[in-house]
């Protein structure tokens, strides 16, 4: 118990009880039980960085919650478990000298903790789509949605959402009174309404999801409007099977 040699404090421990723990309950002798370990920190109470109350309240008793938690929830740091261990004087045992760790309470949640399912692995605090779900957003995902009218499939398109941003916007399909836009090539009278929905498409890329607004006026989107264009290129149709598609959900997941 006299050695100052820190170093070989710990070849030096030896069992001690709550009781004889409890005769150390003053700034004139400061023992306290940490997780198994007991420490003689009378020395050390004047360097504590708070008032010495807040760490006098513990002498003489097993303080592994207030170790835990500086202020709820906040442990020591680990510079601070060093410095702890040059205090250590012996072992925590109860009366019939078993070892008494002070984590009745932690081992029991860890059991509950390899209890669990694996899905329930990831924290709460960590599952992004748990947020993005409780929050109402859409959570990441593929998406397929249609705009249809009069029984026919007029926009077909697949998007992909990543922290809530527009990835990979595709048409599957895209018609308007029996013609098949996709199919069309250079030079057919309807070609250019086909290359001003690809730019939609490539204007999206990237894009936060609330961009999809901006094609209820397709003329932000999509340079050359004309009268002729104008009447066949209905970003709201695009919009519409967007809308469509995160209705229907997650179609896939990444
Ligand atoms: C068991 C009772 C104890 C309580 C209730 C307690 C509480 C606190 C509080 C409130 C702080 C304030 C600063 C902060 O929030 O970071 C603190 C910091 C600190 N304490 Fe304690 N303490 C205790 C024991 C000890 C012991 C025995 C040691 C070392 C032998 C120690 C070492 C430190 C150190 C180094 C810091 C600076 C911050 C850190 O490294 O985490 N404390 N403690």
């Amino acid at each position: 118990l006299s050695s100052d040699d820190e170093t070989d404090g710990a070849s030096e421990t030896r069992d001690i009880t709550l009781d004889e723990l409890a005769e150390h309950a003053s700034a004139e002798s400061c023992w306290k039980a940490i997780h198994g370990g007991v420490y003689d920190i009378t020395d050390y109470v004047p360097d504590h960085p708070t008032e010495e109350e807040v760490i006098l309240e513990w002498c003489g008793r097993e303080s592994s919650e207030a170790w835990d938690n500086k202020s709820p929830g906040r442990p020591h740091s680990p510079g601070a478990e060093r410095q702890l261990e040059n205090y250590r004087i012996g072992d925590l045992v109860d009366d019939q000298g078993e070892p008494l760790s002070g984590d009745v309470e932690d081992t029991s949640a860890d059991a509950e903790r390899q209890d669990a399912s694996p899905a329930a692995s990831v924290s709460p605090a960590e599952d992004q789509r748990l947020h993005r779900a409780m929050l109402g957003q859409p959570m990441d995902g593929h998406y397929r949605g249609v705009f249809t009218d009069r029984g026919e499939i007029q926009v077909n398109i697949t998007f992909d959402l990543r922290d809530g941003h527009l990835t990979d916007v595709n048409f599957r399909h895209l018609a308007y009174r029996g013609v098949d836009y996709l199919t069309l090539e250079e030079g057919d009278d309807l070609y250019p309404v086909m290359v001003q929905h690809r730019r939609i498409t490539e204007w999206l890329e990237g894009e936060p999801l609330t961009t999809i607004f901006a094609l209820y006026e397709p003329a932000r989107v999509v340079d050359e409007v004309d009268g002729f264009s104008g009447a066949t290129l209905r970003g709201a149709k695009v919009i519409s099977a967007m809308r469509d598609g995160l209705n229907r959900g997650v179609y896939s997941w990444p």
